[in-house]
């Protein structure tokens, strides 16, 4: 897969000098959907909106289909669609001229079919003559995916598409992604929801204060979060691991009084009463078992806390994954 979006030491300070972004590089493979998680204030909408030439860099170059934002504006930004966080429509008009209006907004001459099928795509068909103050929440949201749409853009921007939604839309929108990503749109989405990357994203990417802690694909991702490590502790040093235990691949501290065990959380058995037999049989003595999560999982806890304090601070409402 090639890249159709490339940032590369994207630096973005506002105006009072805040730098919200530091120094990111991100690439996005064409056909992909990544993820991208965050806490409240991480600089994800930063970074939508400085691809999408709503903000200026302060530093980087940023391409889409290899033009570059800044001195290609126009071409970079007619591939680009952006679902923005809030709705933002105009409650009297009707759905088709809305959408139909978007298209007109980059230039792209009237195009009926294509129209049609955007809306059938996203169940608005029935609802096209339909004002947008007549509909719910979900089908706006549709509404603003299908003004997004309307260029025929090749990477689809949706922030925090999900956010203050009920679970039964959260998974329809989950379908709606995933339809779109089998017609060949390239799919960046920000969340804040863990559970949100989990189903629908080929990678995710973690931010937090303004940098990419890491980019990951998801299964390599889940495989490392269900990572475990048991350290039993040993009544006396020993300065090597019995041959008795080799099958368990264990790890001696530098101490030489812990041994560390990593297991999977996600399997079916984790061997840990089978390995603790076994220590026992082999004459050493525990004195205590302590687990320690990996250090990805460790990242998200994390942000899931900064999160939450975030929202305590701000009294949102939502809850963070
Ligand atoms: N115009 C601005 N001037 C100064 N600081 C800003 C401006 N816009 C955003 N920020 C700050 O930049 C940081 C990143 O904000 P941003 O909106 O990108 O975060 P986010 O990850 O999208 O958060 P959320 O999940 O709450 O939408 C925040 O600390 C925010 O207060």
């Amino acid at each position: 897969m090639s890249a159709i979006l490339s940032v590369q030491n994207l630096r973005k300070a506002y105006e009072n000098g805040f730098e919200a972004l530091k120094r990111v590089n991100l690439e996005i493979n064409e056909g992909e959907i990544l993820a991208l998680l965050g806490p409240n204030g991480a600089g994800k909408t930063t970074l939508i909106s400085t691809i999408c030439g709503i903000t200026l860099p302060t530093e980087g170059t940023i391409t889409v289909g290899g033009f570059d934002t800044q001195s290609d504006f126009r071409a970079a930004r007619n591939l680009i669609g952006l679902v923005p966080q809030e709705i933002n429509l105009e409650p009297f008009e009707k759905v088709i001229n809305t959408v139909r209006f978007s298209r007109g907004l980059f230039g792209k001459p009237r195009n009926d079919a294509l129209i049609e099928e955007i809306l059938k795509k996203l169940s608005l068909w029935d609802k096209r003559d339909a004002r947008i103050n007549e509909l719910s929440g979900g089908m706006k949201r549709r509404v603003l995916i299908a003004k997004a749409l309307s260029h025929e853009p090749k990477v689809l921007f949706l922030d925090e598409p999900t956010a203050g939604v009920d679970v039964e839309l959260r998974k329809d929108m989950w379908d709606v992604v995933a339809e779109l990503k089998a017609t060949g749109v390239t799919i960046i989405l920000t969340t804040h929801y863990i559970e949100e990357a989990e189903a629908i994203a080929d990678r995710i990417g973690v931010i937090r204060r303004g940098e990419i802690l890491l980019v990951e694909d998801k299964e390599r991702l889940m495989a490392q979060m269900g990572q475990k490590e048991l350290e039993v502790q040993l009544s006396a040093p020993i300065t090597e691991i019995p041959a008795s235990l080799a099958t368990f691949e264990l790890r001696l501290n530098d101490a030489g009084d812990a041994v560390i065990y990593s297991y999977d959380t996600q399997g079916a058995r984790t061997g840990i009463t089978t390995l603790l037999n076994a220590i026992s049989e082999a004459g050493l003595v525990l004195t205590d078992v302590q687990t320690r999560q990996s250090s990805l999982e460790e990242i998200f806890v994390g942000l899931v806390h900064e999160a939450e304090t975030d929202n305590k601070e701000t009294g949102n409402k939502e809850t963070a994954a």
